[in-house]
Protein backbone atom coordinates (compact mmCIF):
# COMPACT_ATOMS: atom_id res chain seq x y z
CA UNK A 1 0.00 0.00 0.00
CA UNK A 2 1.42 3.51 -0.75
CA UNK A 3 3.01 5.29 2.52
CA UNK A 4 1.26 8.06 1.91
CA UNK A 5 -2.32 5.97 2.44
CA UNK A 6 -0.96 3.96 4.88
CA UNK A 7 0.37 6.77 7.06
CA UNK A 8 -3.38 8.39 6.96
CA UNK A 9 -5.07 5.22 8.19
CA UNK A 10 -2.58 5.35 10.78
CA UNK A 11 -3.84 8.75 11.89
CA UNK A 12 -7.52 7.88 11.84
CA UNK A 13 -7.58 4.77 13.46
CA UNK A 14 -9.16 5.60 16.73
CA UNK A 15 -11.00 8.51 14.67
CA UNK A 16 -15.14 6.41 14.23
CA UNK A 17 -16.31 9.43 12.73
CA UNK A 18 -13.30 9.62 10.06
CA UNK A 19 -13.02 5.93 9.44
CA UNK A 20 -16.97 6.24 9.22
CA UNK A 21 -17.08 9.15 6.45
CA UNK A 22 -14.30 6.97 4.25
CA UNK A 23 -15.71 3.70 4.42
CA UNK A 24 -19.48 3.59 4.50
CA UNK A 25 -19.99 4.12 0.76
CA UNK A 26 -18.22 3.51 -2.74
CA UNK A 27 -17.43 6.58 -4.42
CA UNK A 28 -20.34 7.13 -6.59
CA UNK A 29 -20.09 7.04 -10.09
CA UNK A 30 -22.76 9.56 -12.31
CA UNK A 31 -22.82 11.08 -15.62
CA UNK A 32 -20.01 13.32 -14.62
CA UNK A 33 -18.16 10.15 -13.81
CA UNK A 34 -16.44 10.19 -9.80
CA UNK A 35 -15.66 12.69 -8.14
CA UNK A 36 -14.06 12.87 -4.48
CA UNK A 37 -11.69 13.74 -1.91
CA UNK A 38 -8.52 11.91 -2.58
CA UNK A 39 -7.31 9.91 0.17
CA UNK A 40 -8.19 6.20 2.01
CA UNK A 41 -10.88 5.15 1.51
CA UNK A 42 -13.42 3.35 -0.35
CA UNK A 43 -15.46 6.99 -0.27
CA UNK A 44 -12.27 8.46 -1.59
CA UNK A 45 -10.10 8.76 -4.57
CA UNK A 46 -6.90 6.65 -4.33
CA UNK A 47 -5.12 4.20 -6.15
CA UNK A 48 -7.74 1.34 -5.67
CA UNK A 49 -10.51 2.97 -6.18
CA UNK A 50 -9.14 4.34 -9.28
CA UNK A 51 -7.69 0.94 -10.63
CA UNK A 52 -11.12 -0.12 -9.67
CA UNK A 53 -13.05 2.29 -12.10
CA UNK A 54 -10.55 1.20 -15.02
CA UNK A 55 -11.25 -2.11 -14.97
CA UNK A 56 -14.98 -1.41 -14.48
CA UNK A 57 -14.70 0.48 -17.30
CA UNK A 58 -12.40 -1.63 -19.28
CA UNK A 59 -15.37 -4.53 -18.65
CA UNK A 60 -17.94 -2.21 -20.24
CA UNK A 61 -16.26 -1.29 -23.12
CA UNK A 62 -15.06 -4.94 -24.02
CA UNK A 63 -18.92 -5.75 -23.51
CA UNK A 64 -19.47 -3.30 -27.06
CA UNK A 65 -16.96 -5.51 -28.79
CA UNK A 66 -13.50 -5.83 -30.53
CA UNK A 67 -13.90 -3.03 -32.53
CA UNK A 68 -14.35 -0.35 -29.32
CA UNK A 69 -11.45 -1.98 -27.83
CA UNK A 70 -9.37 -1.84 -30.92
CA UNK A 71 -10.32 2.02 -31.54
CA UNK A 72 -8.91 2.49 -28.05
CA UNK A 73 -9.72 5.04 -25.56
CA UNK A 74 -7.71 8.51 -24.95
CA UNK A 75 -6.68 9.68 -21.98
CA UNK A 76 -5.85 12.83 -20.67
CA UNK A 77 -4.86 14.52 -17.32
CA UNK A 78 -4.99 18.33 -15.73
CA UNK A 79 -2.45 19.50 -13.10
CA UNK A 80 -4.61 18.13 -9.91
CA UNK A 81 -2.77 15.84 -7.10
CA UNK A 82 -1.87 12.52 -8.32
CA UNK A 83 -4.14 13.20 -11.73
CA UNK A 84 -1.10 11.87 -13.79
CA UNK A 85 -0.32 8.97 -11.31
CA UNK A 86 -4.56 7.81 -11.94
CA UNK A 87 -4.03 8.85 -15.33
CA UNK A 88 -0.99 6.16 -15.93
CA UNK A 89 -2.47 3.93 -13.37
CA UNK A 90 -6.09 3.81 -15.94
CA UNK A 91 -3.71 3.45 -19.09
CA UNK A 92 -1.68 0.45 -17.61
CA UNK A 93 -4.81 -1.24 -16.45
CA UNK A 94 -6.76 -0.73 -19.82
CA UNK A 95 -3.98 -1.67 -21.85
CA UNK A 96 -3.17 -4.88 -19.86
CA UNK A 97 -6.97 -5.82 -20.32
CA UNK A 98 -6.37 -5.56 -23.83
CA UNK A 99 -7.01 -2.14 -25.28
CA UNK A 100 -5.31 0.58 -26.65
CA UNK A 101 -4.87 3.84 -25.09
CA UNK A 102 -3.72 7.03 -26.46
CA UNK A 103 -2.28 8.83 -23.73
CA UNK A 104 -0.95 12.48 -23.26
CA UNK A 105 2.56 13.22 -22.31
CA UNK A 106 1.52 16.20 -20.46
CA UNK A 107 -1.30 17.85 -18.90
CA UNK A 108 -3.88 18.99 -21.54
CA UNK A 109 -7.23 20.75 -21.27
CA UNK A 110 -10.42 18.35 -21.39
CA UNK A 111 -11.78 20.00 -24.72
CA UNK A 112 -8.41 19.16 -26.54
CA UNK A 113 -9.30 15.21 -25.05
CA UNK A 114 -12.70 15.52 -26.48
CA UNK A 115 -11.19 16.55 -29.91
CA UNK A 116 -8.29 13.77 -29.97
CA UNK A 117 -11.37 11.08 -29.41
CA UNK A 118 -12.66 12.36 -32.79
CA UNK A 119 -9.35 12.97 -34.71
CA UNK A 120 -8.08 9.54 -33.27
CA UNK A 121 -11.59 8.14 -33.58
CA UNK A 122 -11.05 6.63 -29.95
CA UNK A 123 -14.25 4.57 -29.06
CA UNK A 124 -14.45 6.65 -25.50
CA UNK A 125 -12.26 9.21 -23.69
CA UNK A 126 -11.31 9.76 -19.74
CA UNK A 127 -10.18 12.88 -18.32
CA UNK A 128 -8.46 12.42 -14.81
CA UNK A 129 -9.35 16.07 -13.58
CA UNK A 130 -12.16 17.69 -10.43
CA UNK A 131 -12.45 20.47 -12.46
CA UNK A 132 -12.71 23.87 -10.31
CA UNK A 133 -13.24 21.69 -7.22
CA UNK A 134 -10.94 22.40 -4.54
CA UNK A 135 -7.29 21.31 -3.94
CA UNK A 136 -8.39 18.29 -2.13
CA UNK A 137 -10.98 16.66 -4.52
CA UNK A 138 -10.23 14.55 -7.83
CA UNK A 139 -12.27 12.74 -10.22
CA UNK A 140 -12.74 11.20 -13.71
CA UNK A 141 -15.10 12.34 -16.44
CA UNK A 142 -15.99 9.87 -19.07
CA UNK A 143 -16.44 10.53 -22.52
CA UNK A 144 -18.25 8.61 -25.53
CA UNK A 145 -17.02 7.83 -29.18
CA UNK A 146 -18.38 11.38 -30.29
CA UNK A 147 -16.34 13.39 -27.79
CA UNK A 148 -19.34 14.26 -25.36
CA UNK A 149 -19.34 13.40 -21.78
CA UNK A 150 -21.72 9.94 -21.12
CA UNK A 151 -25.40 10.29 -20.27
CA UNK A 152 -27.76 8.45 -17.91
CA UNK A 153 -27.63 4.97 -19.52
CA UNK A 154 -23.82 4.62 -20.11
CA UNK A 155 -23.00 5.82 -16.25
CA UNK A 156 -25.37 3.01 -15.12
CA UNK A 157 -23.86 0.44 -17.40
CA UNK A 158 -19.95 1.37 -16.27
CA UNK A 159 -21.48 1.98 -12.28
CA UNK A 160 -22.29 -1.68 -12.84
CA UNK A 161 -19.42 -3.20 -13.62
CA UNK A 162 -17.46 -1.38 -11.08
CA UNK A 163 -19.64 -2.60 -8.20
CA UNK A 164 -19.68 -6.14 -10.18
CA UNK A 165 -15.86 -6.26 -9.07
CA UNK A 166 -16.20 -5.81 -5.21
CA UNK A 167 -12.95 -5.63 -3.35
CA UNK A 168 -10.56 -3.29 -5.51
CA UNK A 169 -7.83 -4.52 -3.13
CA UNK A 170 -8.32 -8.29 -5.23
CA UNK A 171 -7.09 -6.33 -8.34
CA UNK A 172 -3.43 -7.05 -9.19
CA UNK A 173 -0.98 -3.58 -9.38
CA UNK A 174 0.49 -3.61 -12.63
CA UNK A 175 3.87 -1.14 -12.43
CA UNK A 176 3.86 1.38 -15.07
CA UNK A 177 6.04 1.09 -17.63
CA UNK A 178 5.47 1.74 -21.50
CA UNK A 179 7.37 -1.41 -21.92
CA UNK A 180 5.27 -3.29 -19.88
CA UNK A 181 1.88 -1.77 -21.24
CA UNK A 182 3.68 -2.76 -24.81
CA UNK A 183 2.56 -1.01 -27.98
CA UNK A 184 -0.82 -0.66 -26.56
CA UNK A 185 0.04 2.45 -25.23
CA UNK A 186 0.53 5.22 -27.73
CA UNK A 187 1.73 8.48 -26.65
CA UNK A 188 -0.28 11.54 -28.44
CA UNK A 189 1.71 13.54 -30.24
CA UNK A 190 1.94 17.27 -30.56
CA UNK A 191 0.02 16.67 -34.30
CA UNK A 192 -3.59 16.11 -32.13
CA UNK A 193 -2.42 19.53 -30.36
CA UNK A 194 -1.40 21.28 -34.26
CA UNK A 195 -4.69 19.75 -35.62
CA UNK A 196 -6.81 21.19 -32.94
CA UNK A 197 -5.71 24.64 -33.49
CA UNK A 198 -6.14 24.56 -37.09
CA UNK A 199 -9.99 24.26 -36.06
CA UNK A 200 -9.86 26.84 -33.69
CA UNK A 201 -8.32 29.36 -36.41
CA UNK A 202 -11.13 28.29 -38.39
CA UNK A 203 -13.44 29.81 -36.25
CA UNK A 204 -12.24 33.38 -36.13
CA UNK A 205 -13.96 35.56 -38.69
CA UNK A 206 -11.65 38.51 -38.81
CA UNK A 207 -8.30 37.23 -39.42
CA UNK A 208 -6.61 40.05 -41.48
CA UNK A 209 -8.15 42.48 -38.47
CA UNK A 210 -6.48 41.09 -35.83
CA UNK A 211 -2.97 40.28 -38.06
CA UNK A 212 -3.02 44.24 -38.30
CA UNK A 213 -4.51 45.48 -35.24
CA UNK A 214 -4.06 42.49 -33.30
CA UNK A 215 -1.33 44.44 -30.97
CA UNK A 216 -4.41 47.09 -30.11
CA UNK A 217 -5.58 44.55 -27.60
CA UNK A 218 -3.94 44.31 -24.22
CA UNK A 219 -5.14 41.24 -22.83
CA UNK A 220 -4.56 39.48 -19.17
CA UNK A 221 -4.70 35.89 -18.81
CA UNK A 222 -4.71 33.57 -15.99
CA UNK A 223 -4.83 29.57 -16.42
CA UNK A 224 -5.45 29.33 -12.45
CA UNK A 225 -2.70 26.91 -11.90
CA UNK A 226 -4.12 24.39 -14.78
CA UNK A 227 -3.69 23.48 -18.16
CA UNK A 228 -4.97 25.98 -20.03
CA UNK A 229 -1.66 27.09 -20.08
CA UNK A 230 -0.41 24.45 -22.34
CA UNK A 231 -2.07 25.86 -25.46
CA UNK A 232 -4.43 29.47 -24.83
CA UNK A 233 -1.16 31.85 -24.73
CA UNK A 234 0.31 30.09 -27.93
CA UNK A 235 -2.91 29.85 -29.64
CA UNK A 236 -3.83 33.80 -28.80
CA UNK A 237 0.33 34.80 -29.94
CA UNK A 238 -0.23 32.74 -33.19
CA UNK A 239 -3.56 33.96 -34.73
CA UNK A 240 -1.90 38.04 -34.08
CA UNK A 241 -2.69 38.92 -30.47
CA UNK A 242 0.63 39.81 -29.30
CA UNK A 243 -0.17 41.78 -26.28
CA UNK A 244 -1.22 39.18 -24.02
CA UNK A 245 0.20 39.03 -20.20
CA UNK A 246 -0.17 35.68 -17.89
CA UNK A 247 -0.12 36.18 -14.33
CA UNK A 248 3.01 34.35 -14.02
CA UNK A 249 2.21 33.16 -10.11
CA UNK A 250 -0.71 31.21 -11.41
CA UNK A 251 1.14 29.92 -14.82
CA UNK A 252 2.43 26.61 -13.35
CA UNK A 253 0.28 23.86 -13.09
CA UNK A 254 0.71 23.29 -9.32
CA UNK A 255 -1.84 21.07 -7.67
CA UNK A 256 -2.29 23.25 -4.36
CA UNK A 257 -4.01 25.85 -6.42
CA UNK A 258 -1.98 28.16 -3.65
CA UNK A 259 -2.78 31.59 -4.98
CA UNK A 260 -6.43 31.07 -4.81
CA UNK A 261 -9.28 30.09 -2.36
CA UNK A 262 -10.73 28.18 -5.69
CA UNK A 263 -9.83 27.89 -8.85
CA UNK A 264 -13.53 29.37 -9.88
CA UNK A 265 -13.48 31.17 -12.90
CA UNK A 266 -16.79 32.20 -11.69
CA UNK A 267 -16.10 33.33 -8.57
CA UNK A 268 -14.49 36.79 -8.48
CA UNK A 269 -11.85 36.48 -5.98
CA UNK A 270 -10.16 34.21 -8.60
CA UNK A 271 -9.55 37.15 -10.51
CA UNK A 272 -7.51 38.93 -7.94
CA UNK A 273 -4.38 38.96 -9.18
CA UNK A 274 -5.17 39.09 -12.85
CA UNK A 275 -6.92 42.29 -11.63
CA UNK A 276 -3.61 43.56 -10.21
CA UNK A 277 -1.99 42.88 -13.29
CA UNK A 278 -4.60 44.41 -15.62
CA UNK A 279 -4.58 47.54 -13.44
CA UNK A 280 -0.44 48.06 -13.78
CA UNK A 281 -0.75 47.23 -17.82
CA UNK A 282 -3.92 48.94 -18.32
CA UNK A 283 -5.41 45.99 -20.28
CA UNK A 284 -9.00 45.88 -21.96
CA UNK A 285 -9.95 41.92 -21.13
CA UNK A 286 -9.06 39.72 -18.44
CA UNK A 287 -9.69 36.00 -19.03
CA UNK A 288 -8.89 33.25 -17.03
CA UNK A 289 -9.81 29.22 -17.13
CA UNK A 290 -10.38 26.68 -15.05
CA UNK A 291 -8.19 24.11 -14.06
CA UNK A 292 -9.39 21.76 -17.06
CA UNK A 293 -10.30 24.62 -19.17
CA UNK A 294 -13.27 23.76 -20.05
CA UNK A 295 -14.69 27.06 -18.56
CA UNK A 296 -13.75 30.48 -18.96
CA UNK A 297 -14.57 33.56 -17.10
CA UNK A 298 -14.04 37.13 -18.31
CA UNK A 299 -13.81 40.78 -16.71
CA UNK A 300 -13.98 43.76 -19.10
CA UNK A 301 -12.72 46.80 -18.87
CA UNK A 302 -15.38 49.28 -18.86
CA UNK A 303 -14.92 53.21 -18.21
CA UNK A 304 -11.86 53.14 -15.52
CA UNK A 305 -12.97 50.20 -13.89
CA UNK A 306 -13.23 46.10 -14.87
CA UNK A 307 -16.47 44.18 -14.74
CA UNK A 308 -17.36 40.89 -14.66
CA UNK A 309 -19.44 39.30 -17.43
CA UNK A 310 -21.28 36.73 -16.34
CA UNK A 311 -21.87 33.26 -18.49
CA UNK A 312 -25.72 34.42 -19.67
CA UNK A 313 -24.36 38.03 -21.02
CA UNK A 314 -20.79 36.45 -22.54
CA UNK A 315 -22.99 33.52 -24.01
CA UNK A 316 -25.70 36.30 -25.71
CA UNK A 317 -22.57 38.68 -26.71
CA UNK A 318 -21.07 35.99 -28.56
CA UNK A 319 -23.62 34.33 -29.91
CA UNK A 320 -24.60 37.91 -31.67
CA UNK A 321 -21.17 38.18 -32.45
CA UNK A 322 -20.68 35.46 -34.51
CA UNK A 323 -24.69 35.14 -36.51
CA UNK A 324 -23.85 39.27 -36.95
CA UNK A 325 -20.38 37.96 -38.26
CA UNK A 326 -21.87 35.75 -40.76
CA UNK A 327 -25.02 37.93 -41.81
CA UNK A 328 -22.13 40.67 -42.60
CA UNK A 329 -20.31 38.35 -45.29
CA UNK A 330 -23.16 36.99 -46.71
CA UNK A 331 -23.63 33.63 -45.27
CA UNK A 332 -26.76 32.08 -45.01
CA UNK A 333 -26.55 29.88 -42.06
CA UNK A 334 -28.76 26.89 -43.30
CA UNK A 335 -30.72 25.22 -40.77
CA UNK A 336 -28.55 26.81 -38.07
CA UNK A 337 -29.18 25.57 -34.19
CA UNK A 338 -28.25 27.29 -30.91
CA UNK A 339 -28.01 25.57 -28.06
CA UNK A 340 -29.10 26.22 -24.43
CA UNK A 341 -30.01 24.57 -20.85
CA UNK A 342 -33.05 25.14 -19.44
CA UNK A 343 -31.32 27.38 -16.67
CA UNK A 344 -29.72 29.68 -19.32
CA UNK A 345 -31.16 32.82 -20.16
CA UNK A 346 -33.53 33.10 -23.09
CA UNK A 347 -31.83 36.00 -24.70
CA UNK A 348 -30.02 33.86 -26.17
CA UNK A 349 -32.94 32.64 -28.14
CA UNK A 350 -34.24 36.24 -28.86
CA UNK A 351 -30.64 37.15 -30.59
CA UNK A 352 -31.11 33.59 -32.76
CA UNK A 353 -34.61 34.08 -33.81
CA UNK A 354 -33.74 37.38 -34.78
CA UNK A 355 -31.40 36.08 -37.18
CA UNK A 356 -33.55 32.89 -38.34
CA UNK A 357 -32.03 30.26 -36.24
CA UNK A 358 -33.79 27.84 -33.69
CA UNK A 359 -32.42 27.49 -30.24
CA UNK A 360 -33.09 23.94 -28.64
CA UNK A 361 -33.45 23.69 -24.84
CA UNK A 362 -31.72 20.98 -22.93
CA UNK A 363 -31.45 19.89 -19.29
CA UNK A 364 -28.64 21.22 -17.32
CA UNK A 365 -24.94 19.62 -18.32
CA UNK A 366 -23.29 19.97 -21.37
CA UNK A 367 -23.59 16.57 -21.98
CA UNK A 368 -27.28 16.75 -22.94
CA UNK A 369 -25.74 19.91 -25.82
CA UNK A 370 -23.01 17.41 -26.79
CA UNK A 371 -26.03 14.44 -27.44
CA UNK A 372 -28.06 17.00 -29.31
CA UNK A 373 -25.23 18.08 -31.29
CA UNK A 374 -24.54 14.42 -32.01
CA UNK A 375 -28.72 13.83 -32.67
CA UNK A 376 -28.98 17.01 -34.67
CA UNK A 377 -25.68 17.97 -36.32
CA UNK A 378 -23.70 15.11 -37.41
CA UNK A 379 -25.49 13.63 -40.10
CA UNK A 380 -24.96 17.69 -41.24
CA UNK A 381 -29.19 17.77 -41.46
CA UNK A 382 -28.73 21.03 -39.13
CA UNK A 383 -25.53 23.47 -38.90
CA UNK A 384 -24.41 23.91 -35.14
CA UNK A 385 -24.30 27.45 -34.56
CA UNK A 386 -23.08 27.96 -30.96
CA UNK A 387 -24.00 25.89 -27.63
CA UNK A 388 -23.47 27.42 -24.12
CA UNK A 389 -24.70 27.24 -20.76
CA UNK A 390 -25.09 29.90 -17.78
CA UNK A 391 -22.47 28.36 -15.86
CA UNK A 392 -19.75 29.26 -17.92
CA UNK A 393 -19.46 26.69 -20.49
CA UNK A 394 -19.82 27.57 -24.31
CA UNK A 395 -19.01 25.94 -27.27
CA UNK A 396 -18.60 27.41 -31.00
CA UNK A 397 -17.01 24.55 -33.20
CA UNK A 398 -18.38 21.25 -32.82
CA UNK A 399 -14.89 19.53 -33.68
CA UNK A 400 -15.13 19.50 -30.00
CA UNK A 401 -18.34 18.20 -27.92
CA UNK A 402 -18.15 19.78 -24.55
CA UNK A 403 -17.70 23.11 -23.20
CA UNK A 404 -14.07 24.90 -24.64
CA UNK A 405 -12.60 27.62 -23.22
CA UNK A 406 -9.87 27.29 -25.34
CA UNK A 407 -11.86 28.10 -28.66
CA UNK A 408 -13.85 30.26 -26.74
CA UNK A 409 -10.71 32.54 -25.38
CA UNK A 410 -10.24 33.16 -28.68
CA UNK A 411 -12.98 34.10 -29.96
CA UNK A 412 -13.64 36.88 -27.03
CA UNK A 413 -9.96 38.23 -27.97
CA UNK A 414 -11.32 38.42 -31.32
CA UNK A 415 -15.09 40.15 -30.55
CA UNK A 416 -13.03 42.16 -28.28
CA UNK A 417 -10.89 43.75 -31.05
CA UNK A 418 -13.59 43.89 -33.56
CA UNK A 419 -15.66 46.17 -31.30
CA UNK A 420 -13.10 47.88 -29.69
CA UNK A 421 -12.21 49.04 -33.67
CA UNK A 422 -16.18 50.19 -33.52
CA UNK A 423 -15.14 52.86 -30.11
CA UNK A 424 -17.14 50.03 -28.16
CA UNK A 425 -16.20 47.71 -25.00
CA UNK A 426 -18.30 45.01 -24.64
CA UNK A 427 -20.30 46.10 -21.51
CA UNK A 428 -21.32 49.12 -24.36
CA UNK A 429 -22.09 46.35 -26.91
CA UNK A 430 -24.14 44.09 -24.31
CA UNK A 431 -26.23 47.31 -23.96
CA UNK A 432 -26.85 47.49 -27.70
CA UNK A 433 -28.09 44.16 -27.47
CA UNK A 434 -30.50 44.98 -24.12
CA UNK A 435 -31.95 47.76 -26.44
CA UNK A 436 -32.33 45.32 -29.00
CA UNK A 437 -33.98 42.33 -27.77
CA UNK A 438 -34.79 43.52 -24.05
CA UNK A 439 -33.22 44.09 -20.73
CA UNK A 440 -32.03 40.41 -18.74
CA UNK A 441 -31.44 39.71 -15.60
CA UNK A 442 -30.06 36.83 -14.09
CA UNK A 443 -29.48 35.30 -10.57
CA UNK A 444 -29.00 32.27 -9.05
CA UNK A 445 -29.27 31.10 -5.34
CA UNK A 446 -27.38 28.45 -4.06
CA UNK A 447 -28.92 26.47 -0.59
CA UNK A 448 -26.30 24.27 0.74
CA UNK A 449 -27.97 20.87 1.98
CA UNK A 450 -26.36 19.36 5.00
CA UNK A 451 -25.87 15.35 5.24
CA UNK A 452 -28.68 13.36 4.91
CA UNK A 453 -31.01 15.56 6.92
CA UNK A 454 -30.42 18.50 4.36
CA UNK A 455 -31.02 16.05 1.32
CA UNK A 456 -34.66 15.09 2.64
CA UNK A 457 -36.01 18.78 3.21
CA UNK A 458 -34.87 19.27 -0.02
CA UNK A 459 -36.47 16.72 -1.79
CA UNK A 460 -39.75 17.86 0.41
CA UNK A 461 -39.77 21.13 -0.47
CA UNK A 462 -38.89 20.61 -4.18
CA UNK A 463 -42.13 17.83 -3.92
CA UNK A 464 -44.57 20.61 -2.54
CA UNK A 465 -43.77 22.97 -4.90
CA UNK A 466 -44.79 20.13 -7.77
CA UNK A 467 -48.19 19.87 -5.46
CA UNK A 468 -48.82 23.15 -4.85
CA UNK A 469 -47.27 25.05 -7.70
CA UNK A 470 -48.00 29.49 -7.42
CA UNK A 471 -50.81 30.77 -9.49
CA UNK A 472 -49.15 34.19 -8.62
CA UNK A 473 -45.28 35.62 -7.77
CA UNK A 474 -45.26 38.64 -6.21
CA UNK A 475 -47.99 40.00 -7.84
CA UNK A 476 -47.23 38.43 -11.28
CA UNK A 477 -49.22 35.74 -12.95
CA UNK A 478 -47.86 32.53 -13.33
CA UNK A 479 -48.34 31.52 -16.92
CA UNK A 480 -46.77 28.05 -16.92
CA UNK A 481 -44.85 25.17 -14.91
CA UNK A 482 -42.71 22.89 -16.61
CA UNK A 483 -42.35 19.90 -13.98
CA UNK A 484 -39.05 17.98 -15.51
CA UNK A 485 -39.97 14.80 -12.93
CA UNK A 486 -43.40 14.21 -14.58
CA UNK A 487 -42.55 15.39 -17.67
CA UNK A 488 -45.55 17.99 -18.03
CA UNK A 489 -45.91 21.47 -18.98
CA UNK A 490 -49.17 22.82 -17.19
CA UNK A 491 -50.53 25.75 -19.01
CA UNK A 492 -51.91 27.97 -15.84
CA UNK A 493 -54.89 29.52 -17.29
CA UNK A 494 -56.77 26.96 -18.88
CA UNK A 495 -55.49 23.81 -16.73
CA UNK A 496 -54.47 22.36 -20.28
CA UNK A 497 -51.11 19.52 -19.83
CA UNK A 498 -49.02 18.95 -22.38
CA UNK A 499 -45.61 16.54 -22.65
CA UNK A 500 -42.59 17.80 -22.18
CA UNK A 501 -39.70 16.34 -24.09
CA UNK A 502 -36.96 16.00 -21.71
CA UNK A 503 -35.30 13.05 -19.80
CA UNK A 504 -36.99 12.67 -16.45
CA UNK A 505 -35.13 15.41 -13.94
CA UNK A 506 -36.08 16.72 -10.86
CA UNK A 507 -36.71 20.17 -11.83
CA UNK A 508 -39.57 22.38 -11.55
CA UNK A 509 -39.67 25.71 -13.89
CA UNK A 510 -42.69 28.42 -13.08
CA UNK A 511 -42.93 30.84 -16.15
CA UNK A 512 -44.87 34.18 -15.73
CA UNK A 513 -46.71 35.93 -18.28
CA UNK A 514 -43.79 37.71 -19.40
CA UNK A 515 -41.31 35.31 -19.71
CA UNK A 516 -39.50 35.76 -16.19
CA UNK A 517 -39.03 32.70 -14.58
CA UNK A 518 -38.11 30.93 -11.85
CA UNK A 519 -36.64 27.04 -11.84
CA UNK A 520 -35.30 25.01 -8.84
CA UNK A 521 -32.97 21.69 -9.11
CA UNK A 522 -30.64 19.70 -7.21
CA UNK A 523 -27.36 20.27 -7.96
CA UNK A 524 -25.85 17.21 -9.70
CA UNK A 525 -21.99 17.87 -8.82
CA UNK A 526 -22.72 19.58 -4.86
CA UNK A 527 -24.58 19.21 -1.84
CA UNK A 528 -26.84 21.79 -3.44
CA UNK A 529 -30.01 23.14 -4.36
CA UNK A 530 -30.12 25.54 -6.89
CA UNK A 531 -32.89 28.52 -7.91
CA UNK A 532 -32.10 30.05 -10.55
CA UNK A 533 -34.06 33.55 -11.46
CA UNK A 534 -34.20 35.61 -14.51
CA UNK A 535 -36.32 38.35 -15.57
CA UNK A 536 -36.69 40.67 -18.21
CA UNK A 537 -38.72 44.18 -19.49
CA UNK A 538 -38.87 45.23 -22.90
CA UNK A 539 -38.09 48.91 -22.03
CA UNK A 540 -35.18 49.21 -19.33
CA UNK A 541 -32.65 47.13 -16.57
CA UNK A 542 -34.43 49.25 -13.89
CA UNK A 543 -37.44 47.50 -14.27
CA UNK A 544 -35.83 44.37 -14.75
CA UNK A 545 -34.00 44.51 -11.85
CA UNK A 546 -37.16 45.68 -9.93
CA UNK A 547 -38.91 42.50 -11.09
CA UNK A 548 -35.93 40.41 -9.56
CA UNK A 549 -36.05 42.17 -6.40
CA UNK A 550 -39.51 40.92 -6.56
CA UNK A 551 -39.10 37.78 -6.96
CA UNK A 552 -36.49 37.15 -4.45
CA UNK A 553 -38.55 38.35 -2.31
CA UNK A 554 -41.13 35.57 -2.89
CA UNK A 555 -38.45 32.79 -2.51
CA UNK A 556 -38.57 32.38 1.37
CA UNK A 557 -42.38 31.36 1.17
CA UNK A 558 -42.41 29.93 -2.43
CA UNK A 559 -39.25 27.38 -1.39
CA UNK A 560 -39.60 26.56 2.30
CA UNK A 561 -36.01 25.28 3.45
CA UNK A 562 -34.26 25.99 6.24
O1 LIG B 1 -25.46 20.06 -11.37
P1 LIG B 1 -24.67 21.30 -11.12
O2 LIG B 1 -23.89 21.30 -9.87
O3 LIG B 1 -25.51 22.54 -11.28
O4 LIG B 1 -23.56 21.38 -12.21
C1 LIG B 1 -23.88 21.46 -13.53
C2 LIG B 1 -22.58 21.37 -14.30
O5 LIG B 1 -22.02 20.10 -14.03
C3 LIG B 1 -20.84 19.75 -14.72
O6 LIG B 1 -19.81 20.62 -14.35
C4 LIG B 1 -21.09 19.83 -16.19
O7 LIG B 1 -19.91 19.58 -16.89
C5 LIG B 1 -21.63 21.20 -16.56
O8 LIG B 1 -21.92 21.22 -17.91
C6 LIG B 1 -22.86 21.53 -15.75
O9 LIG B 1 -23.30 22.82 -15.97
Amino acid sequence: MPTDLLDELQLIQSDSTEIEERFYKDLEFGTGGMRGIIGAGTNRLNIYTVRRAAQGFAHYLSKKGETATQKGVAIAYDSRKYSREFACEMATLLAHTGIKVYLFPDIAPTPLLSFAIRHLQASAGLVLTASHNPPEYNGIKVYNQDGGQITEEDAQSIYAEIQAIGDPLILPAIAWSTDSADERIISIGNEVVEAYCQQVELLLHQRALIEENGDSLSIVYTPLHGTGVKVIPDLLKRVGFTRVQIVEEQATADPRFPTVKAPNPEEPEAFELALQLASEKQADLIMATDPDADRLGVLVKTGTKYEMVNGNQLGAMLLYYLLGQSAVKGRTIQNGLVLKTIVTSDLGEKIAESYGVETLQTLTGFKYIGEKIEECCSLGSRTFVFGYEESYGYLAGDFVRDKDAVQITVLVAEMALYYQQRGKDLFQVLEEIYSKFGYYREKLHSLTVAGKEGREQMEESIANLRKNPPEQIAGYAVSVVEDYELQIKKVMGTGQVEPLFFPKANVIKIILADGSWITVRPSGTEPKMKVYLSTNSPYNKEQAEEKMLLLQGALPDLIRFS
